[in-house]
């Protein structure tokens, strides 16, 4: 028997290997853009705390629901771009405005746990904004984008968050501001930009982050980032309530009890004293 045809029957199957993007699964907490601007997690991973939680066998079936993400910012400075660029490594130079609002779902696998990002791209030209408005409820994570390459499109960032934040009932959504089209500017232009970018981003208390869809400078760091701040928000959200839940349950149950030894007590109390009563001694 030739010798390939032996190995072949003799040698075990080999086996199947899963490949994982490496883009959507994250094992650890991807840094952030400069650690100076970020009010957010500035460790070097995610909380051992976390990692403990979701580890017991209680959280492994964890259900996350999916994150909304919206995308704000004036109209043309590359909202679209930056979706699509991670979505679907792809970039257009023509320019397509966005009517209404356009939506991508994105799913991630982060410490062994689904957590999908659903991705609302908001139309900048003013004359959407009521539409795009409507879509602005619940959003856990807002994405202020301007252009590094027009300084007032930075000038009305503040403008863009308050009115996102105006529609958002979530309590304290993770909040980004995002230079695009890094590839347009000069290094000394640049550094210009990023230092009265990280000014703003301070004052806005969100976390800075200069990026390119055109070259992909910076796009699959910044979406990790982003999916992995959402996922450790979703999932202390969801911790707590579990607690609260357990906390209220345990409290049924004392409840409960102590009523039932009051009953107890009294059945005996009352059933010794009819014993009592009843003697003739
Ligand atoms: N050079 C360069 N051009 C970019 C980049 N990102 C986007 N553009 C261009 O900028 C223009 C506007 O991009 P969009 O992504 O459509 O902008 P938008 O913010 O979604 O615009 P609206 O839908 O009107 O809100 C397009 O012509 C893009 O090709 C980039 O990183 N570099």
């Amino acid at each position: 028997m030739p010798q390939l045809l032996r190995q072949q029957l003799l040698l075990p199957a080999s086996p199947t290997v899963t490949l994982h993007d490496p883009r959507t699964h994250l094992r650890r907490l991807p840094p952030a853009y400069s650690t100076t601007q970020t009010p957010y997690n500035r460790d070097k991973d995610f909380a051992p705390q976390l990692r403990y939680q979701l580890e017991l066998p209680l959280h492994s079936k964890l259900k996350l629901r999916p994150c909304k993400v919206i995308f704000v910012g004036d109209c043309a400075v590359g909202k679209t771009a930056i979706v699509n660029r991670f979505c679907y490594d792809k970039f257009q130079n023509n320019y397509k405005a966005t009517i209404g609002v356009d939506f991508e779902l994105e799913n991630f696998n982060i410490l062994g746990h689904h957590f999908g990002l659903e991705m609302w791209d908001t139309a900048g030209q003013e004359r959407f904004k009521c539409i795009a408005g409507a879509y602005y409820r619940n959003a856990s994570v807002i994405v202020v984008t301007y252009d590094m390459s027009k300084r007032d499109t930075l000038e009305s960032a503040k403008k863009w968050l308050i009115s996102a934040l105006n529609y958002n009932t979530t309590n304290a959504p993770v909040i980004f501001l995002v230079g695009t089209k890094a590839d347009l500017l000069t290094k000394e232009e640049f550094m210009r930009m990023e230092r009265l970018a990280g000014v703003t981003a301070a004052e806005l208390q969100a976390e800075y982050w200069s990026v390119s869809a055109r070259s992909g400078y910076k796009i699959n760091e910044f979406f990790q980032r982003l999916a992995a701040l959402a996922f450790e928000a979703a999932v202390q959200q969801q911790l707590d309530v579990i607690k609260s839940r357990s906390t209220d349950q345990a409290q049924t149950a004392q409840k409960s009890e102590k009523s039932q030894t009051f009953d107890l007590r009294n059945y005996l109390s009352s059933n010794f004293g009819r014993q009592k009563s009843g003697c003739s001694c």
